[in-house]
């Protein structure tokens, strides 16, 4: 089966919605007239790192977000990764991801599990608790935001259910450690023998300087799709999924874990 992913690598404006919204609607608009079957964003794509100004900034209940992703996979017919936003829940702030499938349902939503302390988030946000697993465009896939790669027993969790065959990351990451955003990505994808998609953005907020480099890598570890280091850009490439069934039937990892000794 054929998918065709699109990345969109974009810079985000600190604290404006506004700009950010209008950002994120004409990449969906160059998704669909592209064809393409997925599109996803990076993390914190409505106000950046504007953690400070969480109070005003952070969208109510997530409904902003979901209306505006709900709409533009119904114009565009793409299912939507909706990368993430600052969300408040209740009484609580989260960094929530949403997920749409191209009728504009909403087929899952997630807070973010590990929280990033050298981005402070941990003082302004809190922690998610339960999985994020989904079908979309019929293929079984998960998802996880950012400083998630690090935690391979959580991505484990998730792509051991099934197994997913595409794991979708979205982060907002600096520059200065890409080189080993990459080096993750790519290990994620060969212990799970599935593609990642992972979405970056580009541009600096007042701490940090981002390093783009959107990856799409196949089950094999390979690149088969990346985005520049400092330019926005629309990364778009057709993937096979089922290169992954033959890489699982030759060396069946899932099959041959020994979960009863993992602690
Ligand atoms: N936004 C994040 O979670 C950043 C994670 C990061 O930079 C890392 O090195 O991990």
């Amino acid at each position: 089966m054929k998918l065709t992913v699109a990345i969109a690598q974009i810079d985000i404006a600190l604290a404006q919605p506004d700009i950010n919204q209008l950002t994120v609607a004409q990449y969906a608009q160059k998704a669909g007239e592209a064809g393409v079957d997925v599109l996803i964003y990076p993390e914190m794509w409505r106000t950046g790192y504007a953690l400070e100004q969480l109070v005003n900034l952070a969208d109510e209940e997530g409904v902003k977000t979901q209306d505006l992703l709900s709409q533009l996979a119904r114009q565009y017919h793409i299912n939507i990764i909706g990368g993430s936003v600052a969300t408040r829940q209740q009484d609580a702030f989260y960094n929530t991801m949403f997920v749409y499938d191209k009728n504009g349902h909403q087929v899952s939503t997630y807070n973010k599990l590990h929280l990033f302390g050298l981005m402070a988030e941990e003082k302004f946000i809190s922690a998610g608790r339960t999985t994020n697993v989904f079908t979309l465009a019929g293929i079984p896939s998960a998802g996880a935001i950012c400083y998630d790669i690090r935690f391979p027993e959580w991505l484990r969790t998730m792509m051991a259910v099934g197994p997913q065959e595409i794991l979708y990351i979205v982060a907002e990451w600096p520059i200065q450690r890409i080189a080993q955003w990459q080096i993750l990505l790519q290990a994620r994808a060969i212990e799970n023998q599935a593609f990642v998609i992972a979405a970056n953005r580009v541009g600096h907020d007042d701490d940090n300087i981002f390093g783009g480099r959107s990856l799409i890598i196949d089950p094999l570890g390979h690149i088969v799709g990346q985005a520049s280091d400092t330019q926005e850009a629309l990364l778009i490439r057709t993937i096979d999924i089922s290169q992954e069934q033959a890489i699982r039937g030759e060396i069946p990892v899932f099959n041959d874990r020994r979960p009863t000794l993992y602690h």
